[in-house]
């Protein structure tokens, strides 16, 4: 049997599966916590893929492995390879004021997208380095190098030090603001805006079945991918097929043969990972959400799923606005979360604990809506994630939802979308493996639940 390893560097943890390159039958696993925090130095990242591969009984067997990781974060690298800050990862809001000046100086929304296929926001790398410039110049002139997780973690496996070796992928590059996926190129007009004229080194982006190179033991390393596409690899979709995550994020994305035109970049024009294009919304507040509330109610988590459960549909009348964290989509970086239409009668923790259910999925509606406006057929939504791990969340999505809700077997499908990958580097063809899905379907709750969501998060919109 012919093993290969894929690698999910996600915001909070490290996830390694070992998977017969056949058949993608997961034969081992293991797995890392990162720390906390918007800021993190890529380095506790090196160390939990260590302690993530030792756990899963190492590399030894393997004949490839790809890493996928979290978007955008900003990785500066000196002329020696040297990691020059923390890196600013895609859910740290300091940089929202930068995302609006580089708006303005590029002369508005639809000029970005053009260009990128992206509008920068907080989350976005162009913006992080338009941050770095204004804030911390000093900084800004040591980079050397800019790269993202993925490019740095596949870079150090491969032993290098020279920074004139990064890689990337396309579908990682895709998400920098920097790059555009339509034209498959760097921009570097709107590179020089972002950091005001600096030329560090950006890593060659390589093709989806390219190799990235090899480390120790001749073990072929694959060109990795961005999260998101990486799940979408690893689930096999197909055109009508939409994928919603409920990880740190909550994103919705689907694959499609042509860019996304959105003159608003709400919908990001990402590419995916096997050379067509990954039309994305992502906010802020997903799993987590239910993490805050359960910890607020003094429950553990299924404890919490238990008592969203035993709430009626609607949670007695209450709107939740889960923008605990600031909020990407809508774009309001410095909003509060908000519970609407509180009385006397519906104040019950299993009421709380429905709305925050309610709240987060309605949130994930929103952006479902936005997909499906840019021509996305959505015949099948399949649900992933570390969320998804709630009953409540696999019950109640498909009444909020209206619709059958595809939930495949508990699993890490970024991991396996790089395990995918590390098998068509090593064999040259991408293998055919199943991924099995439990259909869910629920009774629709009535449109008032969503209308009344929109309504609260109109609210916290118009501040
Ligand atoms: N049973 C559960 N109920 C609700 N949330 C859960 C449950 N199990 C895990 N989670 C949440 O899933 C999140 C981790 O999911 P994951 O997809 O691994 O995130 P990421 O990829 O962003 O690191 C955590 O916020 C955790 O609280
Ligand atoms: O910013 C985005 C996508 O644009 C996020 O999807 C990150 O890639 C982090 O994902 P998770 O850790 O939530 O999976």
């Amino acid at each position: 049997m012919t093993l290969v390893a894929g690698v999910d560097s996600s915001t909070q943890s490290c996830k390694v599966l070992i998977c017969d390159a056949a058949t993608g039958e997961v034969v081992r696993s293991g797995s890392a916590p990162h720390p906390p925090g918007t800021e993190v130095h890529p380095d506790h990242w090196w160390d939990a893929l260590q302690s993530a591969v030792e756990s899963a009984g190492g590399l030894g067997d393997v004949a490839a492995v790809s890493v996928a990781g979290q978007q955008h974060g900003l990785i500066c690298l000196d002329r020696d390879g040297q990691v020059v800050r923390d890196a600013l990862l895609w859910n740290d809001t300091r940089s929202a004021g930068s995302a609006s000046t580089l708006i303005d100086e590029l002369g508005g929304a639809a000029e970005w997208a053009d260009r990128v296929g992206v509008v920068p926001v907080a989350s976005i790398t162009a913006t992080k380095l338009r941050w770095l410039a204004d804030n911390e110049p000093d900084h800004a002139d040591a980079t050397a190098a800019v790269c993202l997780p993925h490019d740095w973690l596949t870079w150090r496996l491969r032993g290098e030090t020279d920074i004139h070796e990064l890689t990337t992928d396309r579908s990682d590059a895709s998400g920098t603001g920097y790059y555009s996926a339509a034209s498959d190129s760097y921009r570097d007009d709107v590179f020089d805006i972002a950091f005001g004229g600096r030329r560090p080194v950006l890593p060659r982006v390589l093709g989806p079945a390219d190799t990235a190179g090899t480390m120790s033991g001749g073990i072929v390393i694959g060109v990795g991918a961005g999260d998101n596409a990486a799940a979408a690899l690893g689930l096999a979709v197909g055109p009508g097929d939409c994928v919603v995550s409920l990880g740190t994020s909550g994103v919705v994305s689907a694959v499609s043969g042509s860019p996304p035109r959105d003159a608003d970049g709400v919908v990001a024009g990402f590419a995916d990972a096997t050379g067509r294009h990954l039309p994305l919304v992502c906010t802020l507040n997903g799993a987590p959400v239910l993490a805050a509330t359960a910890r607020m109610l003094g429950v553990d988590l299924d404890d919490f799923g238990t008592l969203a459960l035993s709430a009626q549909q609607g949670a007695g009348g209450l709107a939740f606005v889960p923008y605990l964290a600031g909020e990407r989509t809508p774009n309001l970086p410095d909003a509060t979360g908000s519970l609407v239409g509180v009385t006397a009668d519906n104040w019950t923790p299993e009421n709380v604990a429905r709305a925050a259910v309610e709240g987060l999925l309605c949130s994930l509606q929103y952006c479902l809506d936005l997909v499906r406006g840019q021509g996305v057929d959505l015949d099948r939504v399949l649900m992933i994630g570390g969320g998804v791990r709630s009953a409540a969340v696999r019950d109640i999505a498909p009444e909020l939802f209206g619709r059958t809700v595809h939930i495949p077997e508990a699993g890490e499908y970024v991991a396996l979308g790089a395990a995918r990958q590390a098998a068509w580097a090593a064999t040259g063809e991408l293998p055919d493996w199943q991924v099995p899905a439990e259909e869910r379907t629920g009774v629709a709750a009535g449109p008032h639940v969503y209308a009344r969501y929109r309504e609260a998060a109109d609210l916290v919109l118009r501040g």
